[in-house]
């Protein structure tokens, strides 16, 4: 296990990460597309205020070859990385100035295509966790999609049009991107269900569960290898919940999916494989106490 100190003080340490891949595939830089995801939805967490986020890119790309290094080094130690897996391997955080760990050991691998949840009492580092993993699979990932709680407060655009092509690049030499993200577009409409809404509708104006499908639409247009969503039914009505449960039963047919949530019923339909986060950040495979309505504080 490597040892990595960033210049803000944040500690973290793993072992070996590893996101869903195929053999055939060559490595890609996809900033462009990470930028525009983290500016979408300016992340919840204390450690992620928007000025924070500014400086995790700036560390994620310096990250890259030293993540690089310690996963020849992880290799060699005998942890196995499938490329059609999501590998997660002693994972620890440790935020700055702190003493004490919010994620201690992490371990944990989801195959591709599959549907994973994580459950765990308030505070336990469920969020921290997606968080990082939304740092550090950058170097070694294709494409990630990261949608985190309620997304919809973070759109910027006064249409859906704008929402979903905010951030992508203006300038004249990127044609060809444009061109592929505009095929992708209606596929990700298509995808979420959105194509019998307008596109010049305020996204505030929309249903809350059409404005999650936005969002996840969003994350589509760069068909991620990996999506992980948190607690994506959360603040929805009876009926978009089902919507977006239905929603995402379909998705899981084309993506692997990583979840955090307290909705452990009506998640329990999808789920492949499940992990509880204890407090102290220790993740455990375990199934969902799914016999609760909620689950015990
Ligand atoms: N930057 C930080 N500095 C200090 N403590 C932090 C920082 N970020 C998170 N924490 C703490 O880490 C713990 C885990 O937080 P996290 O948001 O990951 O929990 P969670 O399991 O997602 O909770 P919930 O289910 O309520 O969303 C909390 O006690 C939180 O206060």
């Amino acid at each position: 296990m490597m040892t990595w100190q960033n210049m803000d003080d944040h500690h973290v340490t793993y072992g070996c990460l590893q996101s869903p891949k195929r053999p055939d595939q060559t490595y890609k830089s996809f900033t462009a597309f990470f930028v525009m995801a983290l500016s979408t939805f300016a992340l919840s967490s204390p450690a992620f205020t928007p000025h924070r986020t500014k400086f995790e890119l700036s560390s994620l790309i310096s990250l890259k070859s030293r993540f690089r290094v310690n996963f020849r080094r992880a290799r060699a130690a005998g942890i196995f990385c499938n490329y059609s897996c999501l590998e997660v391997r002693d994972v620890c955080y440790r935020p700055p100035g702190t003493q004490v760990n919010i994620l201690n050991g992490v371990s944990f691998s989801l195959p591709e295509k599959s549907f994973g949840l994580i459950f765990g009492r308030s505070g336990s580092g469920k969020t921290t966790l997606l968080q990082l993993l939304a740092g550090l699979s950058k170097p070694t990932s294709e494409k990630v999609g990261i949608v985190f709680q309620f997304p919809e407060r973070y759109f910027v655009a006064d249409n859906v049009l704008d929402e979903v092509t905010f951030g992508w690049p203006r300038q004249s030499g990127s044609f060809q991107l444009k061109e592929y993200l505009t095929l992708n577009l209606q596929r990700a409409i298509n995808w979420v269900g959105l194509n019998g809404i307008s596109l010049d509708k305020d996204p505030h104006s929309l249903s809350g569960g059409y404005k999650r499908r936005l969002a996840l639409a969003i994350q589509l247009v760069q068909i991620p290898d990996l999506l992980i969503l948190d607690e994506p039914l959360a603040g929805l009505d009876w009926k978009a919940r089902a919507d977006v449960v239905k929603l995402l039963e379909h998705l899981k047919k084309e993506l692997t999916i990583l979840v955090v949530s307290h909705d452990l019923k009506e998640m329990a339909a999808l789920i492949d494989h499940s992990w509880r986060m204890d407090m102290g950040g220790f993740l455990i495979e375990e199934q969902p106490p799914v016999i609760w309505d909620s689950p015990p504080a």
